[in-house]
């Protein structure tokens, strides 16, 4: 393929649309495993997935085949009906679960199942007010985006936010002081991703659960982007701790559209008829998708491959030990290297030797790479990291 064919894709695919994205100049058109294609037939080793989303690699037989039937089968059905293939996806989403979550409601995004956990906490606590964490990113719908921090997103709209207080991630008294009797959640990433990897410091997660119950709050686990990714089903599980409603999305149907929001007895009891809806949440293509991932990353032994791979990642990009690098941090296969300086350059530089990483935040690389890497790709990933930073 042409160097033209790219550009000329590159270029509609920016005018087209409304300048929301700082595009990247490749346009992406195969995939398999942790491997991508550009138009001109150049390679990249994803450490992307699509920001996390792509657990089991690109073109995953089985998940192929999943949608695949299920595209011939039947694709849409509201969830006024019941469905075979959403019934099984549901009873093997809440078998992993942590134990005590018995319901889940599925939508099709991220911000749409936290949107969902909020409403749900709204409902259950008879309040609607927020306690969140600096740093933290729970989506930009407009509930959503009033549990998240950053003052880019949500300044534009500040007078359409919900009432949400942030407090500095890891500080268990300054949470302490937020939450009041007018506290409907707590919510929470157990890793933050977007605000640059941080994982919450022990013992966080388990008293930030003690502080929102003993004010009468529901907690809230954000795991779009930690689940699956950890080394266990879930990070909360490291801590022990399970929440009152966890927020799913990303890896959970490895690449098709997906939102889940899972909850205990308690919360669905106090839930009713109109509380809240979706047309295509729940359809069996998802369902499908969703249940073919889940089965494949525990039959394939997906989980414990990313702990390992993922501590040997972290072990090899500390022992660079780079004057440029100012700390690395992490959990299984979701890795921040924090930087004394920007991190775009560092990035752009990864792109043109073949290998694509993300940020988080201006100054954090990050690795969201699909579970299957090897060592040897960590090799070759972290050779080229250390290149890039010159
Ligand atoms: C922790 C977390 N919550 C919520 C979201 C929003 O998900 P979506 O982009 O699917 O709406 C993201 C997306 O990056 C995320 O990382």
């Amino acid at each position: 393929m042409s160097q033209a064919l790219n550009i000329d894709i590159v270029r509609k695919d920016k005018d087209l649309q409304p300048p929301l994205y700082a595009k990247r100049d490749i346009a992406l058109v195969r995939g398999e495993g942790v491997y991508l294609w550009d138009a001109d037939g150049t390679r990249y080793l994803d450490l992307v997935s699509n920001y996390g989303v792509n657990i089991l690699g690109h073109a995953h037989p089985k998940v192929t085949e999943a949608i695949q039937r299920q595209a011939a089968t039947l694709v849409s059905c509201h969830q006024s009906f019941s469905n075979d293939v959403r019934s099984a996806f549901l009873q093997k989403l809440l078998s992993i679960a942590p134990a005590g979550l018995t319901h889940a409601f599925l939508s099709n995004s991220g911000t749409e199942a936290i949107e969902a956990a909020l409403k749900f906490a709204y409902v259950a606590t008879g309040r609607t007010k927020v306690v969140a964490a600096k740093r933290g990113y729970h989506g930009r719908t407009l509930g959503a985006l009033a549990a998240t921090a950053d003052k880019k997103y949500r300044d534009p709209f500040a007078g359409a936010l919900a009432e949400a207080t942030h407090v500095t991630y890891g500080d268990a008294e300054a949470l302490a002081e937020a939450v009041d009797e007018t506290t409907a959640a707590v919510v929470l990433e157990p890793i933050q991703g977007e605000g640059g990897i941080h994982p919450a410091p022990p013992g966080y997660l388990a008293r930030a659960r003690e502080i929102a119950h003993a004010a009468g709050a529901l907690v809230i686990f954000d795991e779009i982007q930690t689940g699956f990714r950890t080394g266990t089903w879930f990070a909360c599980q490291h801590a022990g701790v399970t929440p009152d409603l966890m927020a799913l999305s990303k890896g959970l149907a490895n690449g098709v559209p997906i939102g889940a929001t899972l909850m205990t007895a308690e919360v669905a009891g106090a839930l009713e008829g109109g509380v809240h809806g979706t047309t295509f949440g729940g359809n069996p293509l998802a369902a499908a998708a969703g249940l073919a991932t889940l089965e494949a990353l525990e039959s394939e032994g997906w989980l414990a491959h990313s702990a390992e791979v993922g501590a040997y990642f972290i072990e090899q990009l500390r022992a660079l030990a780079h004057p440029k690098v100012r700390e690395v941090r992490g959990q299984g296969l979701m890795i921040g290297v924090e930087l004394k300086g920007r991190a775009t350059p560092v990035v752009r530089a990864m792109q043109e030797r073949g290998v694509l990483a993300l940020m988080a935040g201006s100054l954090t690389v990050r690795f969201l790479p699909p579970l299957l890497l090897t060592r040897e790709q960590v090799d070759t990933a972290v050779a080229v990291f250390a290149e890039a930073l010159g």
